[in-house]
């Protein structure tokens, strides 16, 4: 890959990098995004290309650290948007991933508000290797037997899979080491986003999110998502919540009039690099 410029970035402490490939669509081998994480360590990668349908203004994808790809992150489309908005002088955009459009605007504060789209909830739409009727809590556990760590996750696709488990203290489970198993569990053909959710109460949820394809991190916007749909689904918040992460707080609201789910959250800037060639030798 040659000498590109980047920009890292973070949405409440999601490592995001964004690499702007309108002016030059060329696509980013799953060998070259590992080699990138190796030396600028981040969470996803968020690669802008020139829209594809009328009206919106980028193509995106989202690349994870490990090379796979995801249909939707939410801190890093907050990233991406602050970029355009300043490109542009806009107030509105709307950006396109593998998992649909996605409208971005500006929200009070300097906080940028994504509309994350409708969740998905049926078990093939997660997706699910079985069938169950009922997805606000599914038949999966983990630990031993009688004495589970963990049981019963409401699963969601918020653009991408998403299993939340219900916890009385999201730091008494050790998600570095239960993660990864749950991550690539049968029951998961595509993988999932493993969430811990505390419910502080009817409007307030704690959350630590071990990531499909990039592991532990300070925050995941459609975790956020998809944490509050499980939690209206099952009673236990408001339609509006704010959601604590390691990295910072999110506001997610799971519309009634529409189904949609909105995310609130901040953006910031930290550095401009390029990419050095030399890291890809080994790729080659
Ligand atoms: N950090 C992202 C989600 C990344 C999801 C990715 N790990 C996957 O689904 O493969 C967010 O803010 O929504």
């Amino acid at each position: 890959m040659a000498d590109r410029p980047f920009l890292k970035m973070n949405g409440a402490g999601n490592a995001i990098i964004v690499l702007d490939l309108r002016a030059d669509p060329v696509s980013i081998p799953a060998d070259e995004v590992c080699a990138v994480a190796a030396r600028v360590p981040f969470d996803q990668m968020m690669v802008l290309y020139p829209p594809r349908t009328p009206g919106s203004d980028a193509y995106v994808r989202i690349l994870n650290q490990d090379g796979s790809e995801s249909g939707a992150c939410g801190n890093g489309t907050r990233c991406i948007a602050d970029i355009v908005f300043a490109e542009t002088g806009k107030d509105a955009l709307l950006f396109e991933t593998r998992a649909g459009l996605l409208p971005c605007v500006r929200a009070e504060g300097g906080l940028i508000t994504v509309d994350m789209g409708p969740p998905r909830l049926r078990w093939d739409e997660i997706p699910l290797a079985e069938p169950f009727a009922d997805t606000r809590a599914i038949e999966l556990e983990i630990g031993p037997r009688g004495a589970p760590i963990l049981h019963s996750p409401a699963v969601v696709n918020m653009g991408n899979p998403h299993a939340i488990f219900w916890v009385d203290d999201v730091e008494a489970v050790d998600l570095a080491r239960v993660g990864p198993l749950l991550e690539c569990h049968p029951l998961f053909p595509e993988r999932a986003n493993i969430s811990l959710a505390q419910v502080i109460d009817r409007g307030h949820i704690r959350l630590k999110v071990w990531e499909r394809g990039a592991g532990i991190t300070l925050a995941c916007g459609s975790a956020a998502c998809a944490a509050v749909v499980a939690a209206v689904r099952t009673r236990r918040t408001e339609r509006k919540a704010r959601v604590s992460l390691p990295g910072g707080d999110l506001v997610i609201e799971w519309r009634h009039s529409d189904d949609r789910v909105l995310m609130t959250g901040p953006v910031e800037h930290e550095f401009a690099g390029r990419f050095d060639p030399h890291w890809f030798e080994a790729a080659a």
